[in-house]
């Protein structure tokens, strides 16, 4: 007897598809059809209600290649309801994004909702009260297969998910996808961490560390929505290549609002023209430059020399000197901003004032005190005892007036460093100094000492151990009352000031608190690949675990090199060579090299016709290949990479251990497969 086509359990999930499909279409409609003439009095309000209306529809569009749900929890009792003997069970299809029947019912539930958890969390061992979870593949927008694990049957063996592994060896094209079918259970905890604690998460290459990061924003905003719509998330990535890498994942998962940044963007207050040689920018971006910009911002504080004479109509007000001092003793005393106290000031000497005219019979009420604060003695005496500072102008002079930077870093800096700090040739203004990436991070110190940087509700940090002290700062004062996820591999650390201990850079960040995950479990780096990259851990980060790889297909891994013969041109022909053979397999290529190595690369590739592109540029389907100096490689991931010349890429940084870490960074982008190219001899380390 033949099953009726509708009656198979795949045409059944088909059909909750399909409907579910109709039913967001429903959802559109009906805001789509909403009349909002009656409800605004004005035309600000609605303008300000289409907008919003515009971005619900936004946000309910059905996306024809991604699924409206990729799972199925059948629970054994309601959730939340009373466990008794016959209570009726549940069914929940997890997606996306939640869509609700013409009667309100739920046809999907976001991924994020309470009810959803146990699909990510749920194990034969702990089932959490679900009966069967179901996983769903897609071929297109079709569905077209399924996977089911009865998780409270104890005669069914745990297995690994087919469709898991399928989804994790799905050849990468393009920018980062969200991975919110397949997140891993120890993945999910960091996700769904409260968010009023902050979170450091230290994994290797591949091990997901970005995309929980931004799953993690995602499950925030939909916890704690109106809170975080009033304080404001934040994703920090090292480079523009990098946030437009991962720029589409959160607004595929519905979140349109959240701002990227390099921390070059959040520290712009000038414009940055300059470069320091690297044992000065490793001083500048000392904390202890912190307690040097706070010595040289309060010596602009000085004692009163004499008391404030306040004439009104025939009377003279004198507030002494000593009374001054104590007010400003008091000022300087409080957890007060320098221009916060300045403000306060004068309005402090007012009431100085006010209390001799109490005490004088009189009857003074506010406006008397705001007159008598705004009277020019009052002003004339403010401006002297604590004069206005301009920040960039104090780090202007610090770095280029080598007395006022003796006298303010004396016991702080060694002359050595206060040497390495102070520009060769001094500049005369803001506007014509050549600012270095460093200069930028100790004006954004000075402003936050003048005044409270804005806090943030959230903020991601990732590829965090390229930060200095000093950024790291300037991260922490735009969460002082938010939390923060601090993304990071110490192995991958290729700054001269990269992070040495995590609770060292908890500390700097005021996030001490901060609990430090470990992730192990690597999604990109196949087996061989991520064993030859992690020969150099012990050379460039020993004691951290090596990435153990879950992916099933071992990759493709080759190493050519005629060591020692080469000739000009060999290098580049083989890399180009490589290349071609990866271009006709199926997804993309990067072809990584040192920085020096790019021009030569380009012109060849150029001049053989094979079109590239930049990182972070978007790939097409006639052009697979780009061309990535080692520089710009952190965070990217490409299906096959060519590395060429790993000796350039180690002799291409400052020291040899920064040129390792490089080096392994640049190994460890390969999802499917690798070539490493070489006429020069390979480091050492690499060796087994
Ligand atoms: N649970 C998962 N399911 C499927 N794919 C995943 C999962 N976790 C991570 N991935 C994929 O693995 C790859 C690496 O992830 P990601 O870039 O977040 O790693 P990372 O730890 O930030 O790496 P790096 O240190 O190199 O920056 C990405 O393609 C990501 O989508």
């Amino acid at each position: 007897m033949s099953t009726p086509v509708h009656d198979d359990p795949l045409s059944r999930e088909r059909a909750h598809l399909a409907a579910s499909r109709s039913a967001l279409r429903a959802m559109r409609e009906d805001v789509q059809a909403l009349d909002i003439s009656d409800v605004t009095a004005n035309w600000v309000n609605a303008a300000v209600l289409e907008r919003q209306i515009e971005d619900r529809i936004k946000a309910l569009a059905d996306l024809s290649e991604t699924p409206l749900f990729f799972g199925r929890l059948d629970y054994l009792h309601a959730p939340g309801a009373e466990r008794a003997e016959g209570a009726e069970g549940e069914r929940f299809y997890v997606g996306r994004r939640h869509v609700h029947d013409a009667d309100g019912d739920p046809m999907v539930i976001d991924w994020r909702a309470p009810v959803s958890q146990p699909f990510y969390r749920a194990s034969k061992k702990d089932p959490q009260d679900v009966s069967l979870r179901r996983r769903f593949g897609y071929t297109g927008g079709d569905l077209t297969a399924y996977e089911d694990e009865h998780l409270s049957d104890p005669g069914e063996a745990a297995r690994t998910s087919r469709l898991l592994q399928r989804e994790i060896e799905r050849p990468r094209v393009g920018p980062m996808r969200d991975i919110v079918a397949t997140i891993q259970p120890e993945q999910d905890e960091i996700v769904r961490a409260g968010l009023s604690g902050s979170v450091c998460v230290q994994g290797g290459p591949g091990t997901g560390k970005t995309a929980v990061g931004l799953h993690r924003v995602a499950y925030l905003l939909y916890a704690h929505r109106e809170r975080l719509a009033r304080t404001g998330t934040l994703v920090i990535g090292p480079n523009r290549s990098f946030l437009h890498y991962i720029e589409q994942v959160l607004p595929a998962l519905g979140e349109l609002t959240v701002r990227q940044a390099t921390v070059e963007d959040l520290v712009g207050h000038v414009e940055v023209r300059g470069a320091d040689e690297a044992a000065t920018a490793v001083v500048k971006g000392d904390a202890r430059m912190a307690e040097v910009l706070r010595r040289a911002l309060y010596s602009h504080v000085s004692a009163p020399a004499e008391g404030v004479v306040v004439v009104r109509g025939s009377r003279r007000w004198r507030v002494p000197v000593y009374e001054l001092e104590e007010i400003v003793r008091e000022l300087l005393a409080r957890d007060i901003r320098y221009g916060a106290a300045r403000e306060a000031l004068p309005r402090r000497i007012a009431h100085a004032v006010l209390v001799q005219m109490e005490r004088a019979g009189e009857a003074p009420d506010d406006r008397v005190q705001d007159a008598v604060a705004r009277n020019t003695a009052v002003k004339a005496a403010v401006k002297e005892i604590w004069p206005p500072v301009d920040p960039a102008k104090l780090v202007l002079r610090l770095l280029t007036d080598a007395d006022f930077l003796a006298e303010h870093a004396d016991g702080v800096l060694t002359e050595e460093e206060r040497k390495a700090v102070l520009w060769a040739k001094p500049a005369r203004s803001v506007k014509s100094a050549r600012w270095s990436p460093a200069d930028a991070v100790l004006i954004d110190e000075a402003t936050d000492l003048v005044e409270r940087t804005h806090s943030l509700g959230h903020v991601v940090l990732d590829e965090a151990q390229d930060l200095s002290p000093m950024q790291y700062r300037a991260v922490g004062r735009r969460c002082t009352t938010g939390s923060a996820t601090v993304l990071g591999d110490l192995a991958q650390g290729t700054t001269p000031w990269a992070t040495r201990s995590w609770a060292e850079a908890l500390g700097h960040l005021g996030k001490g608190e901060a609990v430090v995950e470990e992730l192990t479990a690597g999604f990109r780096v196949p087996t061989d690949v991520i064993a030859y990259a992690s020969r150099l851990l012990p050379h460039i980060a020993p004691g951290l675990t090596p990435v153990a790889s879950i992916r099933e297909n071992p990759g493709f891994f080759e190493v050519r090199g005629t060591p020692g013969e080469g000739t000009p041109g060999e290098g580049t022909a083989a890399a180009l060579a490589a290349c071609g053979e990866l271009l006709a397999r199926e997804g993309s290529v990067g072809l990584i090299a040192a920085d020096a190595r790019v021009p030569e690369l380009a012109a060849a590739l150029g001049a053989a016709g094979i079109g590239y592109v930049g990182p972070g540029e978007e790939t097409t389907h006639d052009t697979r290949l780009t061309l990535v100096p080692a520089s710009l490689a952190k965070g990217l991931e490409y299906d096959y990479v060519v590395l060429e010349e790993p000796r350039a890429v180690v002799d291409g940084e400052p020291d040899e251990r920064t040129g390792l870490r490089r080096l392994y960074v640049a190994l460890t982008r390969a999802v499917s497969g690798l070539i490493v190219t070489h006429t020069a001899e390979l480091p050492p380390q690499l060796a087994s």
